[in-house]
């Protein structure tokens, strides 16, 4: 199982020109005309492939300067189908994409293995990780030594049940956070969306922070971007930029998208990024589109439009840290009138 899911990968990445071998304990082959290799661990299995030098070292020129307090996030606003390999290549063409185009931090839209819908998330789940999709994002972190926020993809918990969930890589290809969808999409609008995730998904328990050599980085999927708590938390705890995996629809999406970003923003005096599946009109549930990026001040940096496209945005920690200190509402709070306070660690 795991050696099939190992090929699986190893397909996907050479379609992002990457040559590919295992080793495992087990199976030992001899690489031929493979230069500048490196061993790599995912799930107990050592996986050994060439780096992408020549690549790598384009892009650090360009993007991800700590002494400039910057970096360059790219939005993947992916085409998402009923294929989970059809999704999984675009997924990791558009990745080669942004970091081409000097992305340091890379982050993928909510279910971009999986049609968006409850009838398709028991079909598409996974272990997350171990599953061929964190697998693959993984390996890409790593190859192309950025961070990766993985959208998410429909998980199968140890527990049996299903989570909507995104992954968090680094550099390394390391596993730095793992976010379940705390607040699960169930609403109601007469004549327009009735939608109950609940009905096949388990809502997560945690709040989700990483670390990056930049700043922090607060975690959400799509509709906990409507709970402002969890975003005001995530600044008290140090977060300088939230990024938002997420789908909304042709209802919601032109009333609330933007706004609900830009409120973010700039009550919390952060960099948003909200990232969305492409447009098709065809599906069950048809996305908005408009992946984008609000900067402290609570303009827009960058907005896509509906179609597919990679996107990019330089986040800027030192206009943000001019934004707060020009309008500097974090420490004029009255602390002694009301407080928020989280229950749980990140
Ligand atoms: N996938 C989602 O959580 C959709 C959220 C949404 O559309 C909203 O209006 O909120």
């Amino acid at each position: 199982m795991q050696f099939n899911q190992w090929r699986h990968v190893s397909n996907f990445l050479s379609l992002a020109g990457l040559r590919t071998e295992r080793l495992s304990s087990l199976v030992t082959r001899k690489l031929h005309g493979l230069s500048g290799t490196r061993v790599v661990t995912i799930n107990n299995l050592s996986f050994n492939y060439p780096k992408l030098e020549v690549l790598s070292r384009s892009i650090m020129a360009t993007a991800g300067d700590s002494e400039t307090k910057g970096f360059r996030i790219g939005l993947v606003q992916m085409d998402v189908t009923e294929y989970k390999n059809y999704n999984l290549s675009v997924a990791t063409s558009l990745i080669k994409e942004a970091v081409a185009g000097g992305a340091k931090v890379v982050a993928l839209p909510e279910c971009f293995n999986s049609p968006y819908g409850i009838q398709h998330f028991k079909e598409f789940a996974e272990k997350v990780p171990g599953g061929v999709s964190s697998m693959l994002m993984s390996a890409l972190a790593a190859d192309f030594k950025v961070y990766i926020i993985a959208g998410s993809v429909p998980e199968l918990g140890d527990d049996g049940k299903l989570y909507n969930t995104c992954l968090i890589f680094g550099p390394k290809g390391e596993l730095l956070g793992k976010h379940r969808k705390i607040h699960l999409f169930d609403i109601d609008v007469p004549g327009k969306i009735r939608f109950q995730e609940s009905e096949v998904l388990t809502g997560g328990n945690s709040l989700t922070i990483v670390e990056t050599e930049w700043c922090k980085i607060g975690v959400g999927i799509c509709y906990d971007m409507r709970f402002p708590e969890l975003a005001q938390i995530y600044r008290q705890k140090g977060c300088d930029l939230l990024v938002y995996p997420g789908a909304f629809n042709m209802t919601t999406g032109p009333a609330h998208w933007k706004l609900l970003q830009q409120a973010r923003a700039l009550d919390n005096q952060v960099y948003v990024a909200t990232i969305s599946p492409a447009r098709n009109e065809k599906a069950g549930y048809v996305a908005w589109g408009h992946s984008m990026v609000v900067n402290p001040w609570g303009a827009v940096v960058v907005e896509a439009e509906e179609e597919q496209k990679v996107v990019f945005a330089d986040i800027d920690l030192a206009y943000m840290q001019q934004v707060r200190s020009q309008i500097p509402v974090s420490t004029q709070k009255r602390t002694d009138l009301y407080q928020l306070a989280s229950s749980k660690d990140a």
